[in-house]
């Protein structure tokens, strides 16, 4: 009979992240540097400030100072654009990040090319990007995008390796998909990418080959049980807004469905799983840059 499958804990994982980090900016600030992230909201959206203001909640926590720029719903382009540059001009402010997504009709690709590369806290800057396809094999020493770097942290602190696993990634946004693969394939990690998308055929077909699926698509339930082996590491990233038919309360739903977590060795739970760790790497990218910055 297969073992029960084995929960990857990102709520526990990221406090001993930040826990981590909290010493090492203490030691910082023995140097007399204070590592500041700086946040760019533009509207009202619950979810977007729901993560920002946590986003400065966890700043506090681990002693980093946080700057905020939040602008209306309405805000134009050159608006935006003033609030980037504000941004990179203030010293105070060691790396920042533009909440996504941003209204409709915004530019967003400009808006993430006018942040300072240097400044670039979420990894998402096309400079920063491009480190990241040159260097296989050599150390980044820019930010890495948060999503993926905590997905890879949170299984390599619980013991599973990725080398040459076949990962199956499922969604092609910016945060998440697209940019996973550039992680997971440096030799450092060595696993052997799919991208599938909303263009992928059959779908199946790749993930009943996958010894470990990221499922990213923002679809509740696209990953069945039919459609995984048996010990598959299951990481969930889909957030999708249901309501609950038995309460009638919104909550959170991820991409695999239950069925499909009872055939896993490992799975992460959504939520608890990879939005701890997103939010414990963007802190980890402030520290990093505030450090190599100090040599
Ligand atoms: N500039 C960015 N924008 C966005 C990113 C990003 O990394 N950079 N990622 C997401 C939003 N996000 C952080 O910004 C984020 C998402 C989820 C969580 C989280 O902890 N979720 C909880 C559940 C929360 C709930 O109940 O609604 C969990 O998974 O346990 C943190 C951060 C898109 N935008």
């Amino acid at each position: 009979m297969a073992a029960e499958p084995q929960r990857l804990d990102g709520k526990a994982t990221a406090a001993a992240i930040k826990s981590e980090l909290a010493t090492r900016v203490a030691a910082l600030a023995e140097r007399g540097i204070t590592p500041g992230l700086g946040t760019l909201l533009v509207g009202d959206d619950p979810g977007s400030t729901w993560y920002v203001n946590g986003k400065h909640a966890d700043c506090a926590e681990v002693g980093i100072a946080s700057i905020r720029e939040d602008l209306p719903g309405d805000a134009t382009q050159e608006q935006i654009e003033a609030a980037v540059d504000r941004l990179n001009a203030d010293p105070a402010c060691t790396g920042f990040i533009v909440q996504l997504p941003l209204p409709d009709g915004v530019d967003t690709n400009a808006i993430l090319e006018r942040i300072d590369a240097d400044k670039d806290a979420d990894g998402l800057h096309p400079t920063n990007l491009g480190r990241l396809v040159l260097r296989v094999a050599e150390d980044v020493t820019s930010s890495l995008p948060c999503t993926p770097k905590g997905i890879i942290e949170l299984l390599e602190r619980h013991g599973i390796s990725l080398r040459g696993k076949e990962v199956v990634v499922i969604g092609r946004g910016t945060t998440v998909g697209r940019s996973i693969g550039l992680l997971l394939t440096r030799k450092a990690v060595n696993a052997t990418v799919t991208l599938c998308h909303t263009g992928t055929k059959d779908l199946a077909a790749h993930t009943r080959r996958a010894d470990v699926i990221v499922a990213a698509a923002g679809v509740p339930g696209i990953v069945s049980g039919d459609m995984v082996k048996d010990g598959v590491v299951l990481v969930d990233v889909g957030v999708s807004r249901v309501t609950d038919p038995e309460t009638g309360k919104s909550r959170v739903a991820g991409d695999i469905s239950a069925d499909a977590v009872a055939k896993s060795s490992w799975f992460s739970p959504n939520p608890g799983g990879v939005g701890p760790m997103t939010r414990a790497m963007l802190l980890a990218n402030v520290v990093e840059s505030a450090e190599r910055a100090s040599v």
